[in-house]
């Protein structure tokens, strides 16, 4: 935009002073005030492009999911996953974005506070090994003993998982995205979330596309500023992943980790057990929340159908807990292969009816 001349008076000189719009005093142009008349521009120039003029959909892979989601996460939105430890939230994450890049051309980039690069790629290649070969194919416990192995002469990855179920297919699947996916080992101390938003941008400039966002997770991404509390600092960062998903037009999916209160055996996760969970509520478009079934079962499907409780531990419960832009409280389940790094990717609508804490000890 070009410098504007404005006038206007001043009262106390009773006079006119001419302002020159380029001074840091006059109202800059603000980029995300558009006409509807823009906006409508805008559109019809997506759809001439060949483009999709609404939100585009990134399917989970996760089929019960994607149809509870009308087709998967969208860009622009902020989807939390919260739930109790060890329940597989990195897991099912994980699944989430390699299914962003498995299908279509896009980046993604995870920003993994808690595992190391070579612990993110032993999960990859357990993941794709199961796409193929499903439960025979081979464990996360093989695959690193594959790489602990010393002297075994391979002299590539694919030879050295030659002798496993669907290593060396795993490997080679691996090969089809590897230049799409990063992996920021993030630290709680130095990676906020400036560092954040450079390499996001970083990434989407290389490739000329936005990459799908996964943080692991969120109460890890340090805040500038001492003396801030929990609540203050946890609202600072969604509010800024917001941000990143709305300026980047993709998906930020973050973890969440839950107050220590609520982390009781026994006892339902809700939306309301996140720490900082009032900023975290509100600010995210879709919340999805963990739990495993044996916890959360009604006590009569436990009591008439022993062998049924062994069954429920295999189960996770996924709740949408929230959802901006569709239906929620759906209760989902999903089969846990944690052995194999991953989740069975069917799932379904849960049957039996949940409850939320248990009141028996067995
Ligand atoms: N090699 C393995 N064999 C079997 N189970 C494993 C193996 N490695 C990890 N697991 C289990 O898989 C489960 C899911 O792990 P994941 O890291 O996804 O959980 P999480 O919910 O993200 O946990 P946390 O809150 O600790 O980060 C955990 O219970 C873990 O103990």
């Amino acid at each position: 935009m070009g410098a504007m001349t404005a006038t206007v008076s001043t009262a106390d000189q009773g006079g006119l002073v001419v302002v020159d719009g380029s001074s840091p005093s006059a109202p800059a142009h603000d980029p995300r005030l558009k006409s509807l008349t823009t906006v409508l521009a805008d559109t019809t120039a997506k759809i001439q492009q060949g483009r999709s003029a609404g939100a585009r959909v990134w399917p989970t892979g996760f089929d019960a999911l994607d149809t509870a989601l009308a087709g998967g996460l969208r860009s622009g939105e902020l989807i939390l996953m919260g739930g109790p430890q060890g329940l597989g939230k990195t897991t099912m994450a994980l699944q989430m974005l390699r299914r962003a890049i498995v299908t279509g051309t896009r980046p993604a980039i995870f920003f993994s506070y808690e595992h190391d690069a070579h612990a993110v790629l032993e999960r990859l290649i357990a993941i794709e090994a199961a796409d193929l070969g499903g439960s025979e194919a081979l464990t996360l416990n093989t695959i690193r003993q594959v790489f602990e192995s010393r002297h075994t002469r391979a002299t590539s990855l694919e030879e050295q998982f030659a002798n496993t179920r669907g290593g060396a297919h795993a490997v080679r699947a691996l090969a089809r995205y590897s230049d799409r996916l990063h992996i920021h080992a993030s630290s709680g101390m130095h990676t906020g979330i400036d560092q954040i938003r450079a390499a996001v941008q970083a990434v989407a400039e290389e490739h000329g596309q936005a990459p799908f966002v996964l943080v692991d997770y969120l109460q890890k991404v340090p805040v500038p500023g001492a003396g801030l509390g929990d609540e203050e600092r946890i609202t600072h960062v969604v509010e800024q992943l917001k941000d990143i998903a709305l300026t980047v037009e993709s998906p930020v999916l973050a973890i969440v980790a839950a107050e220590k209160a609520s982390l009781v055996a026994g006892k339902r996760m809700r939306v309301h057990d996140l720490r900082g969970s009032s900023a975290l509520a509100y600010e995210a478009d879709v919340v999805f929340i963990l739990n495993d079934k044996y916890d959360i079962v009604a006590r009569h499907h436990l009591m008439y159908h022993l062998d049924m409780a062994e069954r429920f531990r295999q189960w996770v419960v996924l709740t949408i807990e929230k959802n901006r832009g569709g239906i929620d409280k759906v209760e989902l389940e999903f089969q846990k292969r944690f052995e194999q790094g991953r989740f069975e990717r069917e799932g379904r609508i849960v049957q039996e009816q949940l409850i939320e804490e248990r009141i028996f000890v067995d």
